[in-house]
Formats: structure tokens, C-alpha cells, sequence
């Protein structure tokens, strides 16, 4: 099966709903902490770590991908959620598709995040690894580290391959 290019959507919690979280202070539960001297956002995403892994906080440090972007594989992680907040406030893309044991790529779906938007990937979600705009970009990751191994991956044939189309 073969697409032609891949538009981007901005995104959004309805249309990111079937793969996790959008993590936005926009419409979330704020509470004044500390004297009110902080506002806590929360509760902005829910973090699942499921057969005996434990929590685990990282921060990668990604570069831009030549283009145009080839979106030729996939991965999902079956034994926790992921999580990534961007470290700048530069606009990233995020690529997910629908399907259990395989994914269905006639559900391939790339969106725009804005600098102050963050995902979180439900357990078992098919996702393209994370994409800059800009040329490097920090995130900050919530994921889980354990024993078992929790890393599937997916590469298209050829005529699988689709091409996010950036303007
Ligand atoms: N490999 C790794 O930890 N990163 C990927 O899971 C990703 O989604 O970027
Ligand atoms: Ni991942």
C-alpha cells in the first residue's frame, strides 16, 4: 500500500485521543502550591509502566532528520507509556498510527506540536522516534526502564514509505 504525502494536522487532544496524552496547560486542573508562590499544572498525562519495569526519567538531545522526511518504520513500546516534553520552545512533529500487532498505515497521521505541547504515548502505540523542526531539540522523557524487553519496531517495504510534506 502507498500514500502520497503525508499532511501535517496541528495538534490536538480529540485528534490525538487514540494514542495517549497531549500534555498542555490548556484546559488542565491548576492549583496554587507553596504559598502561592507556584501554580501546579495537574496531572497532565498518565504514565503507565506495566511488568515490573520501574519509572524512568531521561532527556534526549535530537537533530533534525534530512529531508524530505521519510517516515519508513515504526515503533511501539507494548510495556509502558512514553512521554516527551520539549526542553525549547520550537514547534516538533509527531507521527502515529493506529493497529495492535502490526500497524495500520492507512491510519499514519503526522502532527505538528506546538514548543509548549508535550505527547504521551499509551503503552503499545505505534510512533515514528521522535522529530525535530529545528535542527537539535531537547526533550524531556518519561518512559520505563526495565528487564524485559520493550521495543518493537516495524520497517516498510519500499512502497510502504511515506513522506511527511512540509511546506
Ligand atoms: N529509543 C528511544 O528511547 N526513543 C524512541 O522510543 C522514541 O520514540 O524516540
Ligand atoms: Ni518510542
Amino acid at each position: 500500500m502507498s500514500g502520497g504525502p503525508l499532511p501535517i494536522e496541528p495538534l490536538t487532544k480529540t485528534a490525538f485521543a487514540p494514542f495517549g496524552d497531549v500534555i498542555e496547560t490548556d484546559g488542565c486542573e491548576t492549583r496554587v502550591i507553596n504559598q502561592g508562590f507556584a501554580l501546579r499544572r495537574h496531572d497532565l498525562a498518565r504514565v503507565e509502566i506495566g511488568d515490573g519495569g520501574r519509572t524512568c526519567v531521561s532527556i534526549f538531545e535530537a537533530r533534525r532528520r534530512p529531508r524530505p522526511l521519510a517516515i519508513d518504520m515504526l515503533e511501539k513500546h507494548p510495556l509502558a507509556s512514553q512521554a516527551f516534553y520539549p526542553l525549547s520552545r520550537e514547534a516538533w512533529l509527531v507521527v502515529v498510527a493506529e493497529g495492535g500487532e502490526e500497524p495500520d498505515l492507512s491510519t499514519l497521521r503526522c502532527f505538528r506540536a506546538r514548543g509548549d505541547q508535550g505527547v504521551n504515548y499509551a503503552a503499545g502505540v505505534w510512533h515514528f522516534p521522535v522529530l525535530t523542526i529545528a535542527e537539535r531539540q531537547g526533550f524531556f522523557i518519561v518512559d520505563r526502564e526495565g528487564d524485559a524487553p520493550n521495543l518493537v519496531e516495524r520497517f516498510f517495504a519500499p512502497d510502504e514509505v511515506r513522506f511527511v510534506e512540509e511546506s
